[in-house]
């Protein structure tokens, strides 16, 4: 294990790119179209910004990976890297809904260890690091108002006699996806981008599975908030956690509980 990180001096970038976000938010944005068909707005654009020469000057020996910036080949980061996704939920922000979110993940042999989500909109903060979680109001600066997350439902998939709350995209769906929620048969919650992870650490639902591959800066800020609470990400029909570093940053399909 390394040396424990002080991620507290990461919140004023995460606060400056999730206000950058509002202002983008209220004020207008130009969109493009990636190469991959996805879109990317100003917004992610400055918010990377921000967050990466941030993540740089603090600390500049670990390696930085962003949905919006460097991808460099993940052998080369064996030890310790971090994973951002300056504006998860572009399609939601995109159609004027409030669940966007701003990432930051470490990674350190594979495994998730930190992850900070802010969610502009709704001035939340969830931060997770080694087995102690938190939430607190975006806006409280000095921390004053946190509060301690820790996932009170053992829910696993399939349990006998529970209907579970299950979370569902709002903006993607999938066919394989689409099967295992007729299956499961629970009570549904459409909420965007990585909110989904924390919507289970924070008690609102206790299952959300997605049978398709996404990329891992989708995720891996959010798992590290559900992981310190006391929940995980596994590979989709496995109990083996979720690593990161993988080819082209391509994660697995997955279940969170
Ligand atoms: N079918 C699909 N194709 C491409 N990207 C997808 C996808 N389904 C989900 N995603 C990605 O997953 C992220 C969260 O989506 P969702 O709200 O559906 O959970 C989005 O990230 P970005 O907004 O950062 O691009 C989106 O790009
Ligand atoms: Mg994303």
């Amino acid at each position: 294990m390394q040396n424990p990180i002080p991620y507290g001096d990461l919140f004023p970038a995460v606060r400056e790119a999730s206000a950058a976000e509002l202002r983008y938010f209220s004020e207008g944005y130009d969109v493009q179209i990636k190469k991959d068909r996805t879109p990317v707005t100003s917004a992610d654009l400055a918010a990377n910004k921000i967050l990466v020469d941030a993540l740089q000057k603090l600390y500049p020996e670990i390696p930085v990976v962003s949905e919006e910036f460097d991808k460099p080949n993940p052998e080369t980061l064996k030890k310790a890297f971090f994973l951002v996704d300056p504006l998860d939920g572009t399609t939601d922000f995109i159609s004027g809904r409030k669940e966007f979110t701003v990432n930051v993940a470490l990674v350190e042999q594979g495994k998730v260890v930190l992850g900070i989500v802010a969610v502009p909109a709704l001035n939340e903060l969830y931060y997770g690091y080694r087995g102690e979680a938190f939430f607190a109001p975006l806006d409280d600066a000095g921390l004053l108002n946190k509060r301690t997350l820790h996932v009170q439902d053992r829910y696993r998939p399939f349990m006998p006699g529970r209907k579970p709350r299950v979370l569902v995209s709002v903006t993607h769906s999938d066919s394989c996806t689409l099967d295992h929620l007729r299956k499961i048969a629970g009570v549904e919650l459409p909420v965007g981008s990585s909110l989904k992870f924390l919507r289970i650490a924070d008690g609102f639902a206790n299952y959300y599975p997605r049978n398709f591959s996404l990329h891992e800066w989708d995720i891996a800020a959010g798992h590290g908030v559900l992981k310190a609470a006391g929940g995980n990400v596994y590979c989709f029909g496995t109990e083996n956690e979720v690593g990161y570093g993988q080819k082209d940053f391509v994660c697995p399909p997955f279940e969170a509980y």
